[in-house]
C-alpha cells in the first residue's frame, strides 16, 4: 500500500506513473531496468490489463523481460521491433542538459542500444538524481572479460588526460565473483567524483579496445520526469528546457504497490 512506501519509492513510483501516460495505443516501447523502471513496467502492465492498451515492448534486461511478461506485456526482440516509439528508463544521475549516468543495475549496454533505437527516451527519476555535474555516482563501463585487467589499465591511463576529480576504478562484484552482464561481460566502475566534459569522456572511452560501452548517455534523453518526495511530479523537455510542468500528486497508486518485487 502506498502509505508503507518510503518517500523515495513514492517519488519513483509517481514519476513512473506520469511517464506511462506518454504511452499510446499501438506503440512499440522500450522498457528500462532498475527499481524506478520496475514501477513503470508494473503501471504499464496495469494499463494493458485494465484499459486494453495494445503495445509491444523491448526490455533492456532479463530482469525487466521477466517482470514485463509477469504483468501481461507482450515482449519482442529489438530486431523484431526494428524501431521503437518510446523508451522509458531510470538513471543514476542527470544534469541540466539531460546527460545521464546509467548502469547502476549493470544493463547499460542494452539500455543504450534500446534508447538509441527509439524516437524518444524518457527518463524517470526521483529528484535526488539531479546533479550540477555528473560523476559523484561511479561511472559504469562494460568491458569484455578477455584482457580485462589490461583494458582497465588503459582506461586508468586515459582518465589521466581528463578533467575528472578521481581516477580509481573497481571491478563490480556480485558476492565473491565478478558481476556478469546479460552479455557475459564485466562492469568497471570509475570513481571520478566530477566529470568536466561528459561528451568527450564518452567518446574517448569508446576508443579503448575491450570497452564495449560506457554508462554516459549524451544527447540521448529527450525528457526527464522527476518525482519529488512531497508528491509533485515535474516534466522537463530537452526541446524546451525553460518550461517546467509542476503537478500535484498523480492519482491512486495503490494497485501497483501490491506486488512489489524490486
Ligand atoms: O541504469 C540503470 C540500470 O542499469 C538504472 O536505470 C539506474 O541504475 C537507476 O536505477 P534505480 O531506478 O533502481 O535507482
Amino acid at each position: 500500500m502506498s502509505d508503507t512506501l518510503s518517500p523515495i519509492d513514492q517519488a519513483k513510483a509517481n514519476a513512473a506513473r506520469k511517464a506511462v501516460e506518454f504511452v499510446e495505443d499501438g506503440m512499440k516501447v522500450g522498457l528500462g531496468t532498475g527499481s524506478t523502471a520496475a514501477w513503470m513496467v508494473r503501471r504499464l502492465g496495469e494499463r494493458v490489463r485494465e484499459e486494453g492498451l495494445r503495445i509491444v515492448a523491448v526490455p533492456t534486461s532479463s530482469r525487466t523481460a521477466a517482470l514485463a511478461r509477469e504483468v501481461g506485456i507482450t515482449v519482442i526482440t529489438l530486431d523484431e521491433a526494428k524501431w521503437l516509439d518510446l523508451t522509458i528508463d531510470g538513471a543514476d544521475e542527470f544534469d541540466a542538459e539531460m546527460n545521464l549516468i546509467k548502469g547502476g543495475g549493470g544493463a547499460l549496454l542494452q539500455e543504450k542500444i534500446v534508447a538509441t533505437a527509439s524516437d524518444q527516451m524518457v527518463v524517470i527519476a526521483d529528484s535526488a538524481k539531479e546533479v550540477a555535474h555528473l560523476g559523484a555516482f561511479p561511472l559504469p563501463i562494460e568491458v569484455i572479460p578477455f584482457g580485462a585487467e589490461v583494458t582497465r589499465g588503459l582506461v586508468e591511463e586515459l582518465l589521466g588526460a581528463f578533467d575528472v576529480m578521481g581516477r580509481r576504478t573497481t571491478v563490480r562484484m556480485s558476492g565473491a565473483a565478478p558481476f556478469r552482464t546479460d552479455e557475459g561481460n564485466l562492469i568497471l566502475d570509475l570513481h571520478l567524483g566530477r566529470i568536466g566534459d561528459p561528451r568527450q569522456l564518452a567518446l574517448m572511452l569508446n576508443q579503448v579496445p575491450g570497452v564495449v560501452e560506457s554508462g554516459l548517455f549524451v544527447d540521448i534523453c529527450d525528457r526527464v520526469v522527476i518525482g519529488h518526495s512531497d508528491g509533485r511530479v515535474e516534466v522537463r523537455d530537452i526541446h524546451d528546457l525553460s518550461v517546467k510542468v509542476m503537478e500535484l500528486p498523480v492519482g491512486d497508486t495503490t494497485n501497483i504497490f501490491s506486488n512489489i518485487g524490486d
